[in-house]
Order: C-alpha cells, then sequence, then structure tokens
C-alpha cells in the first residue's frame, strides 16, 4: 500500500503565477498602465470578509490598485446594479467581482450579467461561461483556471484520462469539467443524486470534489494512484479547516493530492489577479 501520495503545494504552484503577474505588471507600467480590481462585498459574512480582504492584500502586494465596497445586507438589487454601471465606466478599474454568495433577496445572476464581461474576471458572466464551452475563453473562473494550473504544474497530459467532478456548482463543477473536457480528458460530472458513487470515483485517474460536504470521499472510493484535488472548505467538529476528502485514508491510496488549506485556495486569488492583470492588457490593446 502507498502511503506517501505528494502533497501538492499551492502556495508554491501560486508562486510561479505571482511571477508572471511581476513581469506582466512591469510591461503595463511602462505604458502607465495599473491594472485595477474593484471588490464588493454585501452583508456580514465572516469567510467573505476574509476571501476580499486577502483578494486587497493580494492587490497591494503585486501593485495592483484595488478599491472594496461593502454594502449591507438590506441594499436593494437596484442600487448594487447601479454600482455595478458606475463600476462598467470607471477607466482606472479593469476587473469587477462581486463576491459570493449575496442575500437570498437579491438574484445573483441579474448582478453577475451586469458586469461588463470584459470587465469579469470572475469569468461567472454568461458570455465568459458560454466562450469557455467553446474553447474561445477571455476569462477562466479562478478556483477552475487553479486547479488547471496545479495539475498542468504536475506534467499531466490529460487527454484520454478519466476524471470525475463530484459536485456541479456554476463557479467549480461545471467550469472545470468544462475546462478539463477541452483539454481532451473524458468527464464524468457526479452530483448529490448519483446512485453509486465508488463506481465513478474507481475508475478515475484524477477526482475533483467540490461538493462542500466533509468525506465526500475516502481512500477506498478511489483507484490507486488516482489523483485527488479537494475544493471544499469546511470546518471539522474541532473547529479545524478540512476540505471535502477524507484526507488520511486518501493519502494512502492517491499518489498526488491537494491539501486543505494550502491547495486550491491559495491559487483561487493568484489566478484572481492574474485575470485583472489580463484584463488590463486585453483593454490596453483595445484602445490602441
Ligand atoms: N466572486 C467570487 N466569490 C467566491 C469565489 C470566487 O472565486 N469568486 N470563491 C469562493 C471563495 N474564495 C474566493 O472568493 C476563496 C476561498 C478560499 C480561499 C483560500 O485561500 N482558502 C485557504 C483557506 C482559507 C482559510 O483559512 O479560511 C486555503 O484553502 O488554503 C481563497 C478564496 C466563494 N466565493
Amino acid at each position: 500500500m502507498n502511503n506517501n501520495a505528494k502533497i501538492i503545494d499551492g502556495h508554491a504552484v501560486s508562486k510561479l503565477i505571482y511571477n508572471d503577474i511581476d513581469i506582466k505588471i512591469k510591461m503595463l507600467a511602462k505604458k502607465n498602465i495599473i491594472p485595477g480590481l474593484a471588490v464588493i462585498v454585501v452583508g456580514n459574512d465572516p469567510a467573505s470578509k476574509i476571501y476580499v480582504k486577502n483578494k486587497i492584500i493580494a492587490c497591494q502586494k503585486y501593485g495592483i490598485f484595488s478599491m472594496k465596497q461593502e454594502f449591507s445586507e438590506d441594499i436593494t438589487e437596484n442600487e448594487l446594479l447601479n454600482f455595478i454601471e458606475k463600476l462598467n465606466i470607471n477607466l482606472k478599474i479593469h476587473g469587477i467581482l462581486v463576491q459570493l454568495p449575496l442575500p437570498k433577496h437579491i438574484n445573483s445572476k441579474k448582478i453577475i450579467e451586469a458586469i461588463n464581461p470584459k470587465k469579469d474576471v470572475d469569468g461567472f458572466s454568461p458570455s465568459n461561461i458560454g466562450r469557455l464551452v467553446t474553447n474561445d475563453p477571455l476569462f477562466i473562473p479562478c478556483t477552475p483556471y487553479g486547479i488547471l494550473k496545479i495539475l498542468e504544474n504536475q506534467n499531466i497530459d490529460f487527454k484520454s484520462l478519466e476524471i470525475v467532478v463530484i459536485g456541479t456548482s456554476n463557479i467549480v463543477g461545471k467550469p472545470i469539467a468544462m475546462l478539463m473536457l477541452n483539454k481532451g480528458a473524458t468527464v464524468t460530472l457526479c452530483n448529490s443524486k448519483t446512485k453509486n458513487l465508488s463506481l465513478h470515483t474507481k475508475n478515475a485517474d484524477i477526482v475533483i470534489v467540490a461538493t462542500g460536504k466533509i468525506n465526500t470521499i475516502n481512500g477506498s472510493m478511489i483507484k490507486q494512484g488516482a489523483i485527488v484535488v479537494d475544493v471544499g472548505i469546511n470546518r471539522n467538529k474541532e473547529g479545524k479547516i478540512c476540505g471535502d476528502v477524507e484526507f488520511t485514508s486518501a493519502s494512502q491510496i492517491a499518489s498526488a493530492i491537494t491539501p486543505v488549506p494550502g491547495g486550491v485556495g491559495p491559487m483561487t486569488i493568484a489566478m484572481l489577479i492574474y485575470n485583472t492583470v489580463r484584463s488590463a492588457e486585453i483593454q490596453q490593446n483595445l484602445n490602441n
């Protein structure tokens, strides 16, 4: 039995992305362009506040202009839409993101659709998702993009690999399935109604788990030598952060596994900064 799965260090992979970002920012600076990101957060969700804080810190660290707008829980949909409209025409802002989840009285779909697709650095708008589906992406959603970069860093040739994605959210499950499909993998998408999850996961070369549920899979459900990517961020009974995968048993069977924390999470922020810089590059080319 292999109990030596390689633990994939998301911070180390993110450093490679930040090196790329540094080069791009210096090139833009030569043309007097400073990439700008606007982050909107509504309400008091503690996790959202931490993620937004970390996004702003990353902007500051890499010389990106950032604007954080906090709105109280009771903001109306129209007020939010009006604010986005102003950001859409603000020349200092190349990327706009609305931290999710939004309060229930606000229609997230409507809000995301209001963001100019050319500034939609989260890649969630119908136009950007459509471009991903047709393999002509403009902005790839940050978490799936981070997973792709992690896997590419393992020198994986996706062609003909069996990949199982568990979880069908619009922000992770569906876009990562599409990305993998575009890379030539054979992809199976499973959901909470999937009858015999093991039947699928045991056959997979790569299992990507994004359900938001602790212990969605364990070592007995994966193939020897599989690669396991854990997207979940949960708190266990002891209050410790953990993923969707039962790490101890899975790491005895897998050849490589992403930990939580320190796996996919840091890549989400790196790819957001990357998308923001790309957005500045694209807008600069359009204006010349
Ligand atoms: N507009 C968006 N909303 C949300 C997104 C998103 O991509 N765009 N994704 C998630 C939250 N998220 C970013 O916003 C995010 C989640 C987790 C991490 C991260 O670095 N996690 C760390 C652990 C963090 C901790 O200790 O609490 C890790 O895994 O190492 C970054 C970003 C939902 N909303």
